[in-house]
Formats: structure tokens, sequence, C-alpha cells
């Protein structure tokens, strides 16, 4: 996984002081932000993501993660898509999405389209907002009012006609 443009993710967990310094102090209390994480890649993405959730006016977070294929990005989409839903207790607030069923399938989430109502049509060039029952789409907009958390899969398959 790619993690380069990630914000720096070194929060003080332990009061500035490592493992070991603590070990040697006796002092048992070592805090291990994400002890089931043994990926250091994955850990930075996590963190980052406890961190913009623990600012006290969180900025809005835009992240492109990429990784060749088996590298844990899906891994690390659910484990962000849990704690946002247990951060807010509101099983709204995180949304996956992918372009297509099978995709979405794969990472227990849905398509735009379905997500959206929408009702495109294969030839039209349609925007978002006029691409299906309009009541439908305000239906949708006040349900995910609350989703704070968007995480699009293979998002590169979507072109400009639904994003742009
Ligand atoms: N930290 C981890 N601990 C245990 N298993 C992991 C971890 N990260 C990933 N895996 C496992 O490794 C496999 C590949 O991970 P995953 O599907 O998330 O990769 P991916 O980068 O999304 O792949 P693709 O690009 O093909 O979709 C999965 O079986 C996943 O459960």
């Amino acid at each position: 996984m790619e993690t380069g443009a990630l914000p720096n993710t070194n929060r003080d967990w332990n009061g500035g002081k490592t493992k070991e310094d603590l070990e040697k102090s006796n002092d048992n209390h070592y805090i291990d932000p994400l002890p089931f994480i043994r990926n250091e890649e994955q850990c930075a993405v996590i963190t980052a993501y406890l961190e913009h959730l623990l600012e006290e006016q969180p900025s809005e977070l835009r992240w492109c993660v990429t990784g060749i294929t088996g590298t844990g990005k899906n891994y690390v989409m659910k484990i962000l898509h849990g704690i946002t839903m247990l951060w807010t207790a509101n099983a709204m607030s995180s949304i996956i999405t992918a372009p297509t069923g099978a995709a979405a399938g794969n990472v227990g989430g849905s398509t735009l389209d379905r997500l959206g109502k929408f009702k495109r049509l294969a030839t039209e060039d349609v925007s978002l907002s006029k691409s299906g029952n309009e009541s439908e789409f305000a239906q949708q907009q006040t349900l995910l009012q609350n989703t704070i958390l968007l995480q699009i899969d293979e998002g590169f398959m979507y072109g400009k006609r639904l994003l742009g």
C-alpha cells in the first residue's frame, strides 16, 4: 500500500515513552493503539483516520489509498467502516461503494447507483441529481446526511459521467 501522502500519524499514545522505556521502569501500561494489526502501512492508514476522528474540528479528508492486489486495502476499508459505525453509533455513518455489483459484494458495500437510487441510461450523459427520481434522491440525501465516511473501492472505474 502507498501511504506516502498521508498526514503525520505520530500521535503520542504513551507520553513520549517507548515500549522499552516503560518496560525498563517496570511500567506495564504501554498502549499499543492497534494490537491486532501487524502491517505498518495498514496501521498508518487506520491510525491517521483515528487521529482525524479525534480532531476537535475535523477538516474534510480526501484520501486515495493505492496498492497492488492483495496488500490489504479492503481489509483496511472494513476496519475503517467498523470504527466509524462504532464511533458514531450509527450504521449509516459509513458507506462502502464500488462500481459494479460484484466488486461491491466483495467489500460488503453497494453500488453508487443502488445507494443513490439512480436510474442512469447507458447511452445518455445525465448528471447525478437528474439521473433518477428526484424525490427518491432527496430521501436518500436525508438518509445519508449523517454519513461521515464514504469509501469507494475500484474507484478508477468510475468515469466523469458519474463523479465528474
Ligand atoms: N492485517 C491483516 N491481518 C490478517 N489478514 C489480512 C490483513 N490484511 C489483509 N489480510 C488478508 O489478506 C488478503 C488480501 O487482503 P485484501 O483483500 O484486503 O487485499 P486488497 O489489497 O484489497 O486486494 P485487491 O486489490 O485484490 O482487492 C485477504 O484474505 C485479507 O483478509
